[in-house]
């Protein structure tokens, strides 16, 4: 049933159909995880219904289910070997187009397909911009053997680590540890402020039983927020522009939706 969209959510939608002009015909695309996202994906199947030809690689099991359900022509990254462009949302971003994701858990799968592709796109509401990474928990992926024994070495990295706060929280799902799409668990790191993402995410990576953490640093190539009043900044980190234009608010899409993620 069609119901009107909150403020929130016009704003992820005004971004995801804008971000969606960056699709050209021909062309392989990434189609990120989350609520934003999700707009951007039914979008993209309006816009093939209308004609438009595109190969998918989705970045989790729920966003390949919704591609599908839409009529988008989904295949793996392997079979796709390189992507023209990925689209996906984002918890937080920086002046440097730094991120924090994976609060949705798809972290892994969404910064091996942005590092398979020529350019990434990110769409948001203003709630995402930050002065400084942090407020937003950092999600890590770790493997469940030797979980503890991971946190300690989590723990002790962040001893040291130009951070506010140090808590690491288990991930849970329905009284259950929560469990990626490649079955491995999310450890939350509340760090309240990030002073030095990248070095960070190097130290994180470094510990065995981590296989990815959510700082995606110079992966993101552009901007896209949406505001509930039909503005849309377009930000491009390659020549630093900052491009206002405004939606067009009569688009029933932009007004009304099916549902959200
Ligand atoms: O794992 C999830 C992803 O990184 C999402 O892109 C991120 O959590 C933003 O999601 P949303 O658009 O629902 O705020």
């Amino acid at each position: 049933m069609p119901h009107p969209l909150t403020p929130g959510d016009l704003a992820k939608s005004i971004a995801a159909r804008r971000a969606c002009d960056y699709v050209e015909d021909g062309m392989k695309v990434g189609l990120g995880t989350g609520s934003t996202a999700a707009f951007m994906v039914r979008h993209l199947g309006q816009l093939v219904a209308d004609g438009l030809r595109v190969t998918c690689v989705p970045t989790s099991a729920r966003t390949g289910a919704l591609a599908r359900s839409v009529g988008l022509q989904v295949v793996t990254l392997d079979e796709a070997r390189w992507l023209d462009l990925t689209i996906d949302g984002a918890d937080e971003f920086d002046r440097d187009f730094n991120l924090i994701k994976g609060g949705g858990g798809a972290l892994l799968h969404e910064k091996i397909v942005a590092a398979a592709s020529e350019r990434m796109v990110v769409i948001a509401d203003p709630s995402k911009r930050v002065e400084t990474l942090g407020a937003f928990p950092l999600p890590v992926e770790a493997v469940a053997f030797g979980l503890q024994s991971t946190r300690a070495a989590i723990a002790e990295i962040l001893a040291s680590a130009d951070v506010l706060n140090r808590s690491v929280t288990l991930r849970m799902e329905d009284d259950a540890p929560y469990a990626t799409d490649e079955g491995n668990r999310i450890l939350d790191l509340d760090l309240g402020r990030i002073g030095d993402a990248r070095r960070l995410s190097i130290q994180l990576n470094q510990i065995p039983g981590v296989v990815e953490n959510g700082l995606f640093c110079d992966l993101c190539d552009i901007v896209v927020v949406g505001h509930p009043d039909g503005r849309i900044e377009l930000r491009d980190l390659a020549n630093g522009t900052v491009i206002e234009e405004r939606a067009e608010m009569d688009e029933p899409d932009n007004i009304f939706a099916e549902s959200g993620d």
